[in-house]
């Protein structure tokens, strides 16, 4: 584990769609150089909530604030990299000219510019690819581009909602170790999932139940706190002792 400052701070969040509460007073830090999971089933809030930190989304009340600076803003768009739940790719375009397009949003030019797209492609085996037109890629090979893209600026800060969806195994074990290895070098990472196995290889956990942020802790911590043998486990646990 990381010992390090805060560089996520949620303050009282909520989000509202019309009468639906679909936040309710979030509050967690995260420290930088960590890999949090945000695990929980669908519509629990997963997305809203990174879709704010990534600042494409506002609060109904309560703050965001990534790297001291409240969300949203433009500033830190160089030190974030977000993938979307839903591929934003251009499917008309081949996928060079897409991360060419990306690259150039972020300020990459010329050499370093190609440098990273080959890099980036490499990383998600996607380089024999690259001329392929986005429409002619499978599911699992757009959701690859997306995370191609979302690494390409090198950023600080990694947001990554459920990044191996439609992914086999294989890929999935070699996008984790990517992870791991960019971890490594002090990225933090905020990834969504609700794939038991995915949430067991976060630092930290946050467990999310209808807009609720039930539980937060380690792996270990939260099956040791509630006698689990499973992650899935203690999730019902969480959910069975706030309902
Ligand atoms: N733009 C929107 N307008 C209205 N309701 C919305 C909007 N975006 C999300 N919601 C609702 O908010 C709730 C939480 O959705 P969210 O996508 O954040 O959940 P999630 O935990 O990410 O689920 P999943 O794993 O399926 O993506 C859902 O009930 C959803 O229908």
């Amino acid at each position: 584990m990381h010992n390090r400052k805060s560089c996520i701070s949620i303050q009282h969040v909520y989000k509202k769609f019309g009468k639906h509460e679909v936040l309710k007073d979030i509050n967690l830090e995260i420290e930088e150089g960590e890999i949090f999971g945000l695990l929980g089933p669908s519509g629990a809030g997963k997305s809203t909530l990174v879709k704010e930190l990534a600042g494409l989304d506002v609060p109904t009340s309560g703050e965001n604030y990534i790297f001291d600076e409240k969300m949203p803003t433009l500033k830190l768009m160089q030190r974030i990299g977000y993938m979307a739940q839903a591929d934003a790719l251009y499917e008309e375009l081949s996928a060079n000219e897409n991360l060419h397009f990306f690259a150039s949003l972020y300020g990459l030019k010329g050499k370093k510019k190609k440098e990273r797209i080959k890099k980036v492609m490499q990383l998600v085996d996607l380089s024999d690819h690259l001329n392929k037109l986005v429409s002619n890629y499978s599911g699992g090979m757009k959701r690859r581009l997306s995370l191609a893209i979302a690494l390409l600026h090198e950023p600080e800060m990694l947001i990554l909602d459920e990044p191996t969806v439609g992914i086999d195994p294989v890929l999935r074990k070699s996008i984790w170790d990517a992870f791991y290895d960019l971890n490594k070098k002090g990225t933090t990472i905020i990834v969504t999932t609700h794939v038991m196995d995915e949430a067991e290889k976060c630092d930290r956990l946050g467990l999310m139940r209808d807009g609720t942020l039930i539980a937060v802790g380690t792996p270990e911590a939260l099956r040791k706190e509630t006698n689990s043998e499973s992650i899935e486990q203690a999730f019902l646990v969480y959910g069975g002792a706030t309902s």
